[in-house]
């Protein structure tokens, strides 16, 4: 992975714009009126303090307690940096609350006390206990933090976790048990060396312990080099529990032979000749902030069988603990847990190292412009994996839940993991309701181009994931090869490959195909060369005989042609009424855009039949069909020759007297915003629109496409609607999971 510099003006300036510091606070009720005022406030809100007063445990439910984490510091360990103080420790702090509303909708607020005292330390967050559901200690050296942590455990009834001991613990163990996997070896017999005996290091070194690594296996060290039995400078309780009995003095000596290095220290602690030494395939995790014992060039230059990791983001292979405390907070938030207890840690340890192991999505490679897969650079998930939300936090609420530290077990884990999903991505429900339907359906889905690597993860996914089965146009060998290097190897006996060379079919499908084309210049050869050599028309006359379900297409060439093709088996263009329809997903709401595909200028007849497919697929995706035509005028103002037919559309539709509402022609903002339409009273829409039918071909593109890359709304479709068949079209920006989305709808029959 190529190093990406964050320069030092460009470090202030992301801390100074768009206001100073990185998150701000915000109301998640109304508050516009005299009444939202007399319910927030006063009467109002006496009614929920006597309630909890009452009754403590109600706290979860009428305050924000259950959803809120303190990140608590005193500055004396800031990263690597040591004690910068409270007040210099404020950005880290803020950062951490940022993560944990990032990546696990947990809110979160950082405080930093101005002690070094523990005992005024922990009087403070002991007094604070009522505000939090869980306390998050950041950044505060070691013994003291040790002495801090046990005592508010004792003292306090929520979670109290200091995240530089076990949060990277548990995301060291998850490297570990990966790197174990790749080089063979077992935790019980490696050598692990350890460099750095404060909050992360012990924690560290306890947890390897705990899960099997031998005590005189492990070899510590400090400022002061190995920490052997007998040594009485600058010791501890928490060290002298891990010293050994050797003659080893320094961290050189102790790093020949060397299986593991675990860095929890300085900046360049450690040598390039010191890593010469190590073991056959050693592991390094080198992860001092901001910057390692070593780095992985250095590292690599003299071991290139090493596998390495640091916590820094710009190198692969990220060692740091953003990926244990959002989601262990999360799990341990969601059971009421009173602690977080090392069961709990140990599953998300797990949880994570078996996530690393399977496919990645394509969003995951593309927010880091690689493609990962399991190997020496890719031993723990990403922080972006969309993955982690709705497979961690489940994992440790169940071992909390197991272990009694639980206060509300969750009854239903699968509405459990449901419920992360769409946490992160309200429109996530929709999707999921569709996953449901296809998985009810088990279509065979005709995935008709099998020489791309998206389609055939896309095709490995939906058999994989229970969605039905996967039949993959393409010749044998070629799959292979590609599934092979896409790493999913184990995945060619499980598709069914269909060509036109295997099939039992191929001269029914030339005799339907003739009949068709006969009389459009077609003669037998010309049929044959189509239906062998084009996988579009060969995958079309499988669905057309039966021989699937649905059919998915398009990811490799425009979507213009692919329709061409297709229309030589199928009646699905402009003239038989097919329709492209284009679903936004964009800050919890869906809008359906059309026609996005068939029509290029369609007229009122046209718009009409276009509103009246939109309905259809609107309620087959479980929406309300409320259409607007859209136009730049609203009912004839301005008036211009362009709007007459989007003036016009509404009143075809009267005509006909369909059962949904319509309206039409207005703005985007008229036909969306409620307030908007306060200014047209006649007007008949009931609410927001959810379909908008646009003048043309182009606008629908332009609006889609806009959306995309400005609002960084999720796009699905275009969606093809009024055709017999269930036929999906990709474009060839799809990603794997775009296709398996349209594999879904082709699969739900959307349309
Ligand atoms: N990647 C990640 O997720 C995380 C990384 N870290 C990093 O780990 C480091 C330590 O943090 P933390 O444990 O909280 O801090 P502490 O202050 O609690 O502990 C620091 C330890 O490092 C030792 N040390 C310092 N310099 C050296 C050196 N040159 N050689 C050997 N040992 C040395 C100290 O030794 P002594 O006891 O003799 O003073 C002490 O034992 C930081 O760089 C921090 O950024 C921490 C948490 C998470
Ligand atoms: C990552 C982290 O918590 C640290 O370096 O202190
Ligand atoms: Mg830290």
């Amino acid at each position: 992975m190529t190093k990406t510099k964050v320069t030092r003006e460009e470090a202030l300036a992301f801390h100074l714009e768009p206001t100073p510091g990185k998150f701000e606070i915000n109301a998640t009720v109304p508050m516009t009126t005299q009444r939202d005022l007399s319910l927030a406030y006063s009467p109002g809100v006496a009614v929920p303090c006597e309630e909890i007063a009452a009754d403590p445990a109600t706290a979860y439910d009428y305050t924000n307690k259950g959803n809120l984490v303190a990140v608590i510091s005193n500055g004396t360990a800031v990263l690597g940096l040591g004690n910068l103080g409270a007040l210099g420790s404020k950005p880290v702090m803020e950062g951490k609350s940022v993560l944990f509303k990032r990546f696990a909708d947990v809110n979160s607020i950082d405080i930093e006390l101005d002690t070094e005292d523990p005992d005024a330390f922990c009087q403070a967050v002991k007094l604070m206990g009522p505000t939090f559901g869980g306390i998050n200690l950041e950044d505060i050296k070691a013994p003291e933090c040790f002495i801090i942590e046990q005592r508010l455990k004792e003292e306090m009834d929520i979670p109290v976790f200091h995240d530089d001991q076990h949060g990277t613990a548990v995301i060291c163990a998850a490297g570990l048990i990966n790197a174990l996997k790749l080089s063979g070896k077992k935790i019980e017999d490696v050598k692990i060396v350890l460099n750095g005996a404060g909050a992360a290091g012990i924690a560290c070194i306890e947890l390897l312990k705990s899960m099997g690594a031998k005590h005189d296996n492990c070899i510590v060290c400090d400022t002061k080099g190995v920490i052997y039995q007998g040594r009485t400078e600058g010791m501890n309780q928490w060290k002298s529990a891990h010293a050994i009995k050797t003659k080893l003095r320094t961290l050189d000596e102790a790093m020949k032979g060397a299986d593991v290095f675990l860095g929890v220290s300085v900046k360049g602690a450690v040598t390039p000749e010191m890593v010469e030494g190590m073991a056959q395939d050693p592991l390094i995790f080198a992860m001092a902030n901001p910057d390692p014992e070593i780095t992985p060039e250095e590292a690599q230059a003299v071991r290139p069988d090493a596998i390495v990791g640091t916590g820094r983001s710009d190198y692969a292979n990220q060692v740091n603990n953003v990926l244990a405390f959002p989601y262990l907070f999360r799990g341990a938030l969601d059971i009421h847990a009173r602690a977080i207890n090392d069961e709990m840690k140990i599953a998300c340890a797990e949880a994570l190292a078996e996530m690393a192991r399977e496919d990645v999505p394509d969003e995951v490679a593309m927010a880091y412009g690689r493609k990962l897969s399991f190997g020496r650079d890719y031993i723990i998930p990403t922080p972006f994996d969309p993955r982690l939300i709705h497979r961690i936090p489940p994992a440790v609420a169940k071992a909390g839940m197991d272990t009694g530290v639980s206060r509300r077990p969750i009854v239903d884990m699968e509405g459990y993991e449901a419920s992360l999903k769409s946490r992160m991505d309200p429109t996530a429900t929709m999707l999921r309701g569709l996953n449901a339907r296809a998985r009810n359906a088990q279509a065979r889905m005709i995935f008709a181009e099998g020489d791309d690597p998206r389609v055939l993860r896309a095709a490995v996914t939906y058999q994989r994931s229970g969605l039905g089965k996967a039949i993959v146009v393409g010749r044998e060998t070629d799959v292979a090869e590609k599934l092979e290097a896409a790493g999913l190897g184990d995945a060619v006996n499980e598709l069914e490959v269909v060509n036109a060379a295997n099939s039992l079919h191929f001269r029914s499908y030339k005799d339907f195909l003739y009949k068709r084309l006969q009389r459009k210049g077609y003669d037998r050869h010309d049929v044959h060369r189509l239906a062998a050599r084009d996988r579009h028309v060969f995958a079309s006359l499988m669905l057309a005989h039966g021989h699937g379900d649905g059919l998915v297409t398009g990811a490799t060439r425009k979507s213009a042609h692919v329709m061409e093709l297709i229309n030589h088996v199928f009646d699905a263009d402009a003239d038989a009424g097919a329709v492209g329809v284009t679903a936004i997903l964009h800050k919890g709401r869906v809008v359906l855009i059309s026609d996005t595909l068939v029509h290029e200028w369609p007229d009122e007849n046209d718009l009409a039949n276009i509103a009246e497919r939109c309905a259809v697929v609107a309620r087959d995706m479980g929406l309300e069909p409320r259409v607007a035509f859209v136009s730049f005028s609203t009912f004839g103002y301005p008036v211009s020759e362009r709007a007459e037919k989007m003036h016009l559309a509404p009143q075809v539709l009267d005509k006909r007297g369909v059962d949904f509402e319509y309206e039409g022609e207005m703005t985007v903002d008229v036909a969306m915003n409620p307030s908007a339409q306060e200014a047209y009273p006649f007007q008949r829409l009931t609410g927001p629109a959810n379909v908008l039918v646009v003048p043309a071909r182009h606008s629908a593109s332009i609006s889609t496409k806009l959306m995309q890359e400005m609002a960084g709304a999720t796009v699905i479709g275009p969606i093809l609607s009024g055709v017999d068949k269930s036929i999906q079209i990709c474009s060839t920006t799809s990603t794997a999971n775009d296709i398996v989305n349209m594999a879904v709808l082709a699969a739900c029959k959307v349309g």
